[in-house]
């Protein structure tokens, strides 16, 4: 993914000096059928049809009722950016069939996306199955190329985006999330997506350094267990010595840790022999390393016996030389018996050894965590401060796609439309608006799709909503607050808002989540949000699909 600090940047917003693109992200990232089908629209006269495509997806994900569009910045630099360079243009010549005319190469060069106009919905808004996320209008051929790629853009995002808006939900808004996830995404690209996308929807952190670098996400992490393992005894310690904190004097810090894990283990009724030397040395030298920062893990061998007996030890060590530890990792096992075991004997040490602080110690549990086991932990009761969260939140285990799709559903002023056997399928032709309709308690209560012809809703005044599909399906509603949910983002060869910060879209993230009422949102059978069209809408929709369905005959 893309670039460097989130930017402030865009078109008459944007240096484009500044306006790094991940390079991967070019018009060749593309499927093949996209340039050959340019080549037939040029062929056949009709490079210049003025067309619109709506992008939107049919189902949201994780079997939930909402979904977090995100994306959109890359979409659009990428359009700033549309160019086939000369060796784009060199290996089109050898890839596509023979006989394809010089003049096209021609033309594909010069190409760029200044004829087209991009409508969206705000990244980092809640959006919802078959109102338009983006829309996209101009040139047949241009807005037909950029298909693949501005699906590829938003498809992960905002799957990624909604599933840590989910992990963020059922944890509450008190445990630190963290992203863990680089080593097991789907490729290093994928990996920096993860990261940047699971900070949108809510993520406090990754410890993904790139991702961090890239698009100033906070940074954050332990150790691995190889860092115990590496130690086999205190024989192996090559430094001893810390100097304390506010006197300078140096002290041993070993000395101190053995001193009070022999205290310790009668106070946690453990027994010192069963606990791991290796283990302890380990600890001694990362809190010499890192004494204002000492966060262990402590699942190495044995957690109670060993792990949490030695970060004891060394915390306490550490704080005879003016420091206070942060905190434990906790990688395997039952992270709820495990974490509220640690939390007793943190509060146990604060008490016998008058240090309050050790209360406050940051529980950090990993260990393939993802939404049910978050939920059971919740339900059992645990004293985690802190997930670290790889696998099932970078994969999207659960639902390892979105999807989005990419319809023509205007050409020429006049509409058009996808039949399908699968009602689900049709597509709604034209050129629409989409309004979001708000209740006087500030709760989102349905999306509205009209032509664009239409006038829009008032506040106020009583709306026929109606089910795209099921005539007998409709509804007044008398909305608060309309909100028209899609704004210009790119016009005449330029991005023509003000972007947000990567900060920004993840509070709007927050913002749009609270006008969800809750009952769209658990994660047990969640109502379905209403997506309606006006009557004048359906109508339409109706009178097209008899016009163009052909009419059987049996026999
Ligand atoms: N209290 C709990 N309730 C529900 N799920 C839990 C609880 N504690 C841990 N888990 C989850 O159970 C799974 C345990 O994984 P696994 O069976 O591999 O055990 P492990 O503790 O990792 O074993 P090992 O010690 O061999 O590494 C993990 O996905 C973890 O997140
Ligand atoms: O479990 P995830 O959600 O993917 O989180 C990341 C995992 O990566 C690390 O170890 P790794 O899994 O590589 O090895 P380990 O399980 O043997 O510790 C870490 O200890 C976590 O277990
Ligand atoms: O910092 C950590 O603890 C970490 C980082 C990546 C994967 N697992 C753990
Ligand atoms: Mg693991």
């Amino acid at each position: 993914m893309s670039q460097l600090q989130s930017s402030n940047s865009g078109g008459q917003f944007m240096d484009r000096g500044r306006m790094n693109q991940n390079g991967v992200v070019q018009p060749l990232l593309t499927d093949l059928y996209q340039i050959t089908m340019a080549y037939a629209y040029w062929k056949s006269g009709k490079t210049d049809d003025q067309s619109v495509f709506d992008l939107f997806f049919r189902t949201n994900p994780f079997h939930g009722e909402f979904t977090i569009f995100a994306g959109l910045e890359e979409c659009l630099k990428f359009l700033d950016s549309f160019h086939y360079s000369d060796s784009d243009i060199d290996y089109l010549r050898q890839t596509l069939p023979e006989g394809v005319e010089n003049d096209f190469f021609e033309y594909l060069a010069s190409l760029t996306a200044k004829d087209v106009t991009l409508y969206a919905i705000d990244e980092g808004t809640v959006a919802f199955p078959r109102v338009p996320i983006i829309k996209v209008e101009g040139p047949l051929i241009i807005v037909q190329l950029l298909e693949t790629t501005l699906l590829t853009l938003v498809n992960y995002a905002s799957l990624m985006a909604t599933n840590a808006a989910r992990y963020r939900m059922v944890a509450g808004k008190h445990v630190k999330l963290l992203e863990f996830g680089l080593r097991r995404a789907q490729g290093p690209d994928g990996g920096l997506s993860a990261s940047k996308y699971s900070y949108t929807g809510g993520f406090d952190g990754t410890s993904n350094v790139l991702a961090g670098k890239l698009f100033n996400i906070p940074v954050k992490g332990t150790h691995a267990h190889a860092y115990i393992t590496s130690f086999s005894g205190i024989g192996e310690l090559k430094t001893r010595l810390l100097r304390h904190k506010t006197t300078g004097i140096t002290g041993d810090l070993l000395d101190h840790a053995v001193r009070h894990r022999q205290a310790l283990a009668h106070v946690l009724d453990v027994s010192q022999e069963e606990s791991s030397e290796g283990e302890l040395a380990a600890m001694v030298s990362y809190a010499i390393a890192f004494p204002d920062g000492f966060m262990a893990l402590v699942d190495t061998y044995d957690v109670k016996r060993s792990g949490l007996l030695n970060f004891c030890a060394v915390a306490l060590a550490l704080n005879d030389l003016g420091y206070h530890a942060v905190g434990i990792r906790i990688d395997s096992g039952d992270l709820a018996y495990l974490s509220c075991l640690a939390r007793e004997t943190f509060e146990k040490v604060a008490e016998r050894f008058k240090v309050p602080w050790f209360n406050k110690l940051t529980i950090v549990a990993s260990n393939d965590i993802n939404e049910d086991t978050i939920l059971s932990l919740n339900e059992q009761g645990h004293k985690i401060d802190c997930f670290g969260i790889g696998t099932h939140l970078v994969t999207c285990q659960r639902q390892p796609a979105l999807g989005c799709v990419y319809k023509l559903v205007e050409i020429n002023g006049q509409p058009r439309i996808k039949l399908s056997q699968d009602v689900e399928k049709v597509t709604m032709p034209g050129n629409k608006n989409a309004y979001r309709l708000y209740s006087a308690d500030g709760h989102a209560l349905i999306d509205l799709l009209q032509k664009v012809s239409e006038p829009p809703p008032s506040v106020g005044q009583k709306v026929l909503c109606r089910h795209p599909f099921q005539e007998s399906k409709r509804a007044y509603v008398i909305p608060s607050h309309v909100e028209l949910l899609y704004k210009v983002y790119w016009k005449d060869g330029k991005i023509t808002q003000q972007l947000p910060t990567l900060e920004q879209v993840r509070e709007k993230v927050k913002i749009s989540l609270k006008t969800l009422r809750n009952d769209h949102k658990r994660t047990l059978n969640p109502t379905p949000y209403k997506v309606a069209v006006s009557d004048n809408l359906y109508n339409f929709i109706h009178d097209l699909w008899l016009q163009n369905a052909p009419i059987g005959e049996l026999s």
